[in-house]
């Protein structure tokens, strides 16, 4: 009998199809019914979408699309299949490779499916996330738990953990980060995270006494909160500035992406941007270490609004640092985690 094949299940958040209305409210209904992500009342939850969220935002969020829109594609979606087809020729003959989205188009049942026909009866699931949080890293994993228990035949799978200190994913984005924060002679670097609600952060803790109970609760990761996911970011941080050579006053960190009314973690980019603009930054390059693939996040509300914001509070100007997309010392990494994951490799070293 032949020996079982190993697969390797690169999980995103996913994107629309296309750039207008319908396709967006699709993915926005998908995205935001998950309790992981609105995680209120299902009587509020679904007041909220159905009421609130898809009468008026899919037609804006559509509108943002069509400004970062790349010929082949959704950015996240075209540099996520670059980063599938790099990984998939490195790991030829010993594992194969497939893409699902959390949400959207390729599914992860489709790329489950994909791996199973090719004989793949052991799972290495790998969510695209740096740091971890219930409304992406577990959401993704839950999904690809379900679609792996409905089959008879159940098949194992092993998970790549959060990668937010991993020697491999830090000297990837040092690495695209050096040149373009030259040439852009910046003067300060801004670190923007994806943010998350306050009440998920105090939920993701399940002592109820360490997330946000402090004001410097986020600044050491210590075994009580190494899955905290701003202590996670404050981290990252910590170890791409080392990488960088940045002076303590060379950097901010901040948190994007806000949705609805009810606190998020702090500092919000879009506060910090005019302070930094005040105190006399000019030259602004901008990171943003929770994402692995350049995406509406990163090209829309930093890459053009934060952008316009900045020049706006008088500052000269903002460059987006690129994300880290199909970059050869990405894919490395990628490689490398999946054999530390197998087994097949030694584990590296978290950086220090
Ligand atoms: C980095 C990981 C991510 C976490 C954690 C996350 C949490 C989270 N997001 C929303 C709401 C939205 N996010 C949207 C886009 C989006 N989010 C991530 C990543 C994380 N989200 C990515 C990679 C993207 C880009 C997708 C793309 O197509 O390019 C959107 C959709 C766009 C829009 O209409 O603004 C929403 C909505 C919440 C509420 C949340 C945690 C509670
Ligand atoms: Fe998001
Ligand atoms: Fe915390």
């Amino acid at each position: 009998m032949p020996t079982p094949k190993k697969g390797v299940l690169l999980v995103n958040l996913g994107t629309p199809d296309a750039p207008e209305s319908g396709p967006v409210r699709r993915y926005l209904r998908e995205f935001l019914k998950d309790p992981r992500v609105v995680d209120i009342h299902p009587v509020g939850a679904w007041m909220l979408l159905n009421l609130v969220i898809l009468p008026t935002r899919p037609a804006k969020s559509a509108e943002a699309y069509r400004k970062v829109w790349m010929k082949e594609g959704s950015p996240l979606l075209v540099h996520s299949r670059a980063l599938e087809a790099s990984v998939r020729e490195r790991l030829r003959g010993e594992y194969e490779v497939e893409l699902g989205m959390r949400y959207g188009n390729p599914s992860i049942p489709a790329a489950v499916k994909a791996l199973r026909s090719r004989g793949v009866k052991e799972f290495i699931l790998l969510p695209l996330y740096p740091q971890e949080a219930a409304s992406s890293t577990s959401s993704s994993l839950a999904r690809a738990y379900e679609v792996l228990a409905e089959e008879w035949d159940v098949a194992g799978a092993r998970v790549v953990p959060a990668f937010h200190d991993h020697p491999g994913f830090l000297d990837a984005f040092a690495e695209v980060a050096r040149p373009v924060i030259a040439e852009a002679r910046a003067d300060h670097v801004l670190f923007s995270y994806h943010g998350l609600p306050e009440r998920h952060m105090r939920k993701s803790d399940p002592s109820g006494q360490h997330c946000l109970a402090s004001k410097g609760c986020c600044d050491v990761l210590t075994d009580v909160n190494r899955h905290c996911y701003r202590a996670q970011c404050f981290a990252t941080t910590r170890a791409l500035v080392q990488r960088l050579g940045l002076p303590p006053e060379g950097y901010t960190l901040s948190f994007q992406s806000r949705l609805g009314r009810t606190p998020w973690i702090k500092p919000y980019t879009d506060l910090v941007l005019p302070e930094l603009a005040q105190r006399g930054v000019k030259r602004l390059a901008v990171m943003c270490p929770a994402f692995v693939a350049d995406c509406l996040e990163t090209l829309e509300e930093v890459g053009l609004r934060a952008n316009e914001q900045f020049r706006e509070c008088g500052g000269e100007s903002l460059t987006l640092v690129p994300s880290l997309n199909s970059h050869p010392a990405w894919v490395d990494a990628v490689v490398r985690m999946v054999r530390e994951a197998d087994g097949a490799a030694p584990r590296t070293p978290p950086a220090p």
